[in-house]
């Protein structure tokens, strides 16, 4: 395994620093680029993100040919702020709304992926405290350069901030406890990706409109084994982006975050014939979560849904057909 993941990790690692808009751009040729940022309750991050991608990778670098933010049924002012900031914002549930609405992060991608038009598709989530173009520009970096690069996962440094103490490594918990165990015991060939759950990544639309897509938290695992299923190994990269600070969530919402992930791994290991279970996981988790000094018992469902490849949706084939400067 590691005979692959060596030459791997040398070729397919790249660095942001390597990448400066003027580098970028020069590259850029005739490729379309769309961002999205993914945000539900995001008012106090999403305005900062869009304003800077405005001002720098549109204003002043015309790299971002469209900004999209997908508003993931907020409850806060996300949608206005992201609208004053200067980006496009699409509502999920409007979307593609004949096929019912399905809530959660995957299906908030798969939505933004139906509107726009960039040939190439570059994916922020909207918490992120410490935003600074590179993300955008390093993950673009190998897809203008590279034709056989498809798909470039950010990596990062990730601190987790618990009050006044910050640990420097500490961050990622989902990551470390559940995503990489499952990727090595079971796709060890992308157990190189340092950050296999990382919400920053680009990828070309000739291949994200031919995979499913997963909806809540199993979104990135799915694209990852999705994605090398169908473009091998060295078609993926990633970019070292240096520290990524954001919001963290609860334990008990982490522990909801794992089952998603889980039940993405069971669907994959069933799909590709390596389990044959008598019987389907369920997908009601039970926890105690603290309230105050008391526990309260919660039960929910993490269970997750597939939404098809878009280039088998209609709506999706007849309105691509339209859109600039597709794949060269
Ligand atoms: O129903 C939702 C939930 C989240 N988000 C947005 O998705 C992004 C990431 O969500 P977050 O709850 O902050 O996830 P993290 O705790 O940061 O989880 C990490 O791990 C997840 C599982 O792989 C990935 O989806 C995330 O991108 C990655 O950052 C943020 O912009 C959210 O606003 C939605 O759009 N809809
Ligand atoms: O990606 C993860 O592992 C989860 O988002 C948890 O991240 P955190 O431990 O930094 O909150």
């Amino acid at each position: 395994m590691f005979t692959e993941i060596g030459p791997w990790l040398d070729t397919r690692t790249g660095r942001a620093d390597d990448w400066p808009p003027e580098a970028v751009l020069a590259a850029k040729g005739n490729h379309t680029v769309s961002v999205v940022l993914p945000a539900r309750d995001e008012e106090r991050t999403v305005g900062q993100i869009v304003g800077r991608i405005r001002r720098e990778l549109q204003e002043r670098f015309p790299l971002v040919d469209e900004l999209v933010v997908v508003d993931s049924c907020s409850t806060d002012a996300t949608a206005r702020v992201a609208a004053d900031a200067g980006a496009r914002v699409i509502h999920q549930d409007a979307v593609l709304s004949r096929y019912g609405a399905l809530p959660g992060k995957g299906d908030a991608l798969w939505k933004a992926l139906a509107v726009t038009t960039g040939d190439l598709v570059v994916f922020i989530d909207a918490d992120l405290r410490n935003f600074g173009t590179h993300f955008v520009t390093g993950l673009l970096g190998p897809l203008v350069s590279d034709p056989s690069v498809v798909y470039v996962k950010g990596s990062y440094d990730r601190p987790l901030a618990d009050g006044a103490a910050t640990q420097p490594h500490g961050g990622g918990r989902v990551t470390e406890l559940v995503a990489r165990p499952l990727i090595n015991l079971h796709w060890p060939a992308l157990a190189g990706f340092i950050q296999p759950l990382a919400g920053e990544y680009a990828g070309r639309r000739t291949v994200l409109e031919r995979v499913p897509f997963v909806t809540g938290y199993g979104v990135e695992l799915a694209l990852l084994v999705d994605l090398f299923d169908m473009a091998g190994l060295s078609a993926l990269a990633q970019v070292d982006l240096g520290v990524r600070v954001h919001s963290h969530q609860t334990i008990e919402e982490l522990g909801r975050m794992a089952g998603h992930i889980m039940l993405t791994a069971w669907s994959r290991l069933k799909r590709e014939g390596r389990i044959v279970a008598a019987d389907r996981p369920q997908n009601r988790m039970l926890q105690f979560c603290h309230v105050g000094n008391g526990r309260t018992l919660r039960v929910s469902d993490v269970g997750v849904h597939e939404r098809p490849p878009l280039i088998t949706v209609p709506e999706y084939a007849t309105a691509s057909r339209l859109a600039p400067q597709r794949e060269q």
